[in-house]
């Protein structure tokens, strides 16, 4: 067998995988039996409300918190292994800045701790501020920064030692518009390098926009978890809008989904048409377009992550 055969054979392991994880403090238990799986370079949100345990979690997958019970593998291996250790990345949510200190000097002192040698570190310095926003910023203390800076300098700390996982606590807390922006693009970027990230995030449209998977935990329990497409991706009531509704046209559509007719709006007659796939959307426009009608509106009124999030938390709202 050659050494590439070898290689390409064996599968690069999950980045998280854990095992019916449990943690109790003082007879109670903040983690109860969480199972996930997050694949290399997959970005997974991790959702829930305060307490549901989600920091305990992160603690564990860190190995800085012992389990009580239950396994936790990740990037293959333990968090307590020095050699996977160095290959994780971690913004807290509350990280102690050493404030005294320029950026620069910040980012040399956290470099060298996660063992990143000196002239690498030279050369990486200056491109992580530049990554985060902070290009030229770097001789500053970061006494003299803002909240939003402060932020940006603990996501270039997380990254600086090109970790292969990446965990990031509320990460755009204390971002403006733009810098949430950003910081979804450093994510995309970070994907597109087949890093993976676990993202905690009370911002349910941003982890919308970046999240591969998500799980919604409450009470140290799982809710629910999967990839975006099926959390969201699944039946979807549709608005259309045309000039006439004719049968042959009403008909069309009822085979697309059921029909409700909508009060005319500017004008224009319509119905909600419950299609069962999003992948369907364009053959409501084929029915109109054959039945010979003229098409106003097509509007997919999708559920959004947080429309989801309200609706498990309600559901479960007696387990609290
Ligand atoms: N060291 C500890 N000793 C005792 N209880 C703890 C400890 N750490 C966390 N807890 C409790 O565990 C529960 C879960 O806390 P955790 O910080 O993991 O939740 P969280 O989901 O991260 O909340 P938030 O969104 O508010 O940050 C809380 O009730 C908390 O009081």
């Amino acid at each position: 067998m050659t050494q590439a055969h070898s290689l390409s054979s064996s599968p690069t392991p999950l980045a998280i995988s854990t095992d019916s994880l449990r943690k109790v403090y003082k007879n109670h238990a903040v983690v109860q039996g969480l199972t996930l799986k997050v694949g290399p370079g997959e970005v997974f949100g991790f959702l829930g409300p305060n307490g549901a345990g989600k920091s305990t979690t992160v603690k564990m997958l860190l190995g800085l918190v012992m389990p009580t019970s239950g396994s936790v593998s990740v990037l293959g291996g333990s968090p307590q292994d020095p050699e996977i250790r160095r290959q994780l990345g971690f913004l807290p949510e509350q990280f102690r800045f050493q404030t005294w200190m320029t950026a620069q000097e910040f980012l040399n002192f956290h470099g060298r701790l996660a063992g990143v040698k000196p002239a690498e570190l030279r050369a990486r310095i200056p491109q992580v501020l530049e990554q985060v926003g902070l290009g030229g910023r770097g001789g500053e203390t970061l006494n003299g920064y803002s909240k939003g800076m402060l932020q940006r300098a603990g996501l270039a700390q997380a990254i600086l030692a090109r970790p292969r996982l990446v965990f990031l606590d509320e990460p755009t807390s204390a971002l403006d518009p733009i810098g949430r922006v950003e910081v979804r693009e450093i994510i995309a970027g970070l994907k597109a390098e087949g890093v993976a990230v676990f993202l905690n995030s009370h911002l349910l449209s941003e982890v919308e926009q970046v999240c591969d998977h998500v799980a919604f935990v409450k009470a140290g329990e799982v809710l629910q978890q999967g990839s975006m497409a099926q959390l969201l991706g699944g039946a979807v009531p549709v608005e259309v809008r045309v000039d006439l509704l004719t049968p042959d046209l009403l008909a069309a559509l009822r085979r697309l989904g059921e029909v409700q007719e909508l009060p005319e709006a500017f004008g224009h007659p319509g119905v909600q048409v419950q299609l069962t796939s999003n992948a369907d959307l364009p053959l409501i426009a084929q029915a109109v377009g054959e039945a010979g009608r003229r098409l106003y509106a097509l509007t997919p009124h999708r559920p959004d992550l947080e429309g989801l999030f309200l609706e498990l938390m309600d559901t479960h709202g007696e387990t609290a």
